[in-house]
């Protein structure tokens, strides 16, 4: 049975599915669906996403989508290293601006599900870093949104340095998430 566990934000999930190691490799289930809702995480998964930063230091965040086209994700790396984000940015919510931060590797297999209502984002910590995710809507592009990795109210602490030349034009310029109306109540 994969481990579940509820993050300091406990609607964030930190999934370790199991390894079955034999002397090929190994075999691992990375989503099953009964098992997963079991665990907490009941989503309506329609797309998978896979995205390779060459450079460490690639920051790519903090993303989101507006209602009605927000999306949960179960995120994962399939190479490489990566510190992984999640932003509850739900107006109201108790722990509004609160963050969590989790390690994500391929050498461990965890996940992260980040719920609707939260700003996902990343930097990766190895050259040639893979990720892997499921995303609960489809990419809309007039509801994408992105807010600044650096923004004070939030206060991220990334675990080593962003390598400016590898943001994306998007989110180089992107607001302060007080100058963006998210449209998440809570
Ligand atoms: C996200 C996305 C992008 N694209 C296209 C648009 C663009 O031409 C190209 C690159 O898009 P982006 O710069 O937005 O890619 P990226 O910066 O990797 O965006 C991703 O970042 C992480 C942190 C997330 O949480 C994801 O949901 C997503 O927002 O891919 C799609 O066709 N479908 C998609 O679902």
């Amino acid at each position: 049975m994969p481990r579940f566990t509820r993050l300091a934000l406990p609607e964030v999930i930190e999934v370790v599915p199991d390894r079955f190691a034999d002397p090929r490799g190994f075999f691992s289930e990375v989503y099953n669906r009964a098992v997963w809702r079991e665990g907490g995480i009941d989503a309506d998964f329609v797309q998978d996403n896979h995205s390779l930063s060459r450079q460490p230091g690639t920051l790519r965040g903090l993303h989101f989508q507006t209602p009605p086209m927000a999306q949960a994700k179960l995120v994962r790396v399939s190479r490489g290293r990566a510190f992984d984000v999640a932003v509850d940015i739900r107006a109201g919510s108790p722990s509004y601006l609160g963050w969590v931060g989790v390690e994500l590797s391929a050498e461990r297999g965890n996940q992260l599900f980040i719920p609707e209502g939260f700003a996902h984002g990343f930097l990766t910590l190895e050259p040639d870093t893979e990720f892997l995710y499921k995303v609960s809507a489809a990419w809309s592009r007039p509801h994408d949104r992105s807010i600044r990795y650096d923004d004070a109210a939030i206060g991220i602490r990334w675990p080593a340095p962003v390598d400016p030349d590898a943001l994306s034009p998007k989110d180089r310029d992107a607001p302060a998430l007080a100058a963006t109306d998210t449209g998440f109540v809570y």
